[in-house]
């Protein structure tokens, strides 16, 4: 479904991708890991199309989306959750999501009320600011306004990142739920291991702007691959 090849991109005039090429086939998870720094969040960034590319290319569905900018590239369903959520602070939960829904390929009223049925802790809050909201209602938040494009692939970027421990656990079964139920990718960059274990079919290495290897979810529970994948230092 999405195919990356040798991509080349970075700030300026400097690469932080050096040729890196994945596939994410049709409601595949693909988690992404690696130390800080070395590119997980330039990768989807360059996806989406917000950091252009110096060589390589996207197909999407096998359609070239290379050249497309990242409003034509949402509208083709490739939805993104930022690492920091993002959500508009100064707009109601119930405006974020309509916001996420206007945005993308659908425009159906009922899309918000359909998204909330997953997202109950949400629905007291509809008429709250976003900016009012905790960290970990924030990023259920950015998760839900994403699905309200209808996505057919989702990135998402450290979405485990200063949250508490149960509404890191509402969001598995959510994200676990929404496999069974939808045709959904997911490419999940992560650092928090329980995480990316419990939902990725795969994990891939990223190291200095390149995939370097894939491991199977189950390699993380030993502590030498963790300890050599995971951390600040490269
Ligand atoms: N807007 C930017 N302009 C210039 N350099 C940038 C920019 N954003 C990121 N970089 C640099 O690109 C490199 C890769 O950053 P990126 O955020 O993709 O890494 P990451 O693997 O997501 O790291 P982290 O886990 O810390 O988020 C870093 O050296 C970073 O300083």
């Amino acid at each position: 479904m999405l195919e990356t090849k040798d991509l080349v991109a970075g700030y300026g005039a400097m690469p932080i991708l050096h040729g890196l090429s994945l596939q994410v086939a049709a409601g595949e998870y693909v988690g992404v890991l690696g130390h800080n720094g070395m590119g997980k969040t330039t990768l989807l960034r360059t996806l989406i199309g917000h950091v252009s590319l110096m060589a390589g290319s996207i197909a999407f569905d096998g359609r070239d989306i290379t050249a497309l900018p990242p409003n034509r590239r949402a509208r083709l369903r490739i939805g993104y959750v930022p690492q920091g959520r993002e959500i508009f602070p100064a707009l109601t939960v119930r405006e974020n999501l309509t916001m996420g829904a206007l945005s993308g390929a659908e425009k159906r009223a009922d899309i918000v009320t359909e998204v909330l049925e997953d997202f109950p802790r949400l629905i007291p809050l509809l008429d709250r600011n976003g900016g009012a909201l905790s960290g970990g209602e924030q990023q259920l938040l950015a998760i839900a306004r994403c699905l309200c494009g209808k996505p057919r692939i989702m990135l998402l970027d450290e979405p485990t990142e200063g949250i508490q421990p149960s509404i890191i656990d509402e969001i598995v079964d959510l994200l676990q739920a929404l496999r069974k139920r939808e045709a959904l990718s997911i490419v999940l960059v992560e650092q928090n291991l329980d995480f990316i274990h419990a939902l990725s079919d795969r994990v891939l290495i990223i190291h200095r702007g390149e995939i370097t290897q894939t491991l199977e979810p189950e390699h993380l529970a030993d502590p030498e691959v963790v300890s050599e994948f995971v951390g600040m230092t490269a």
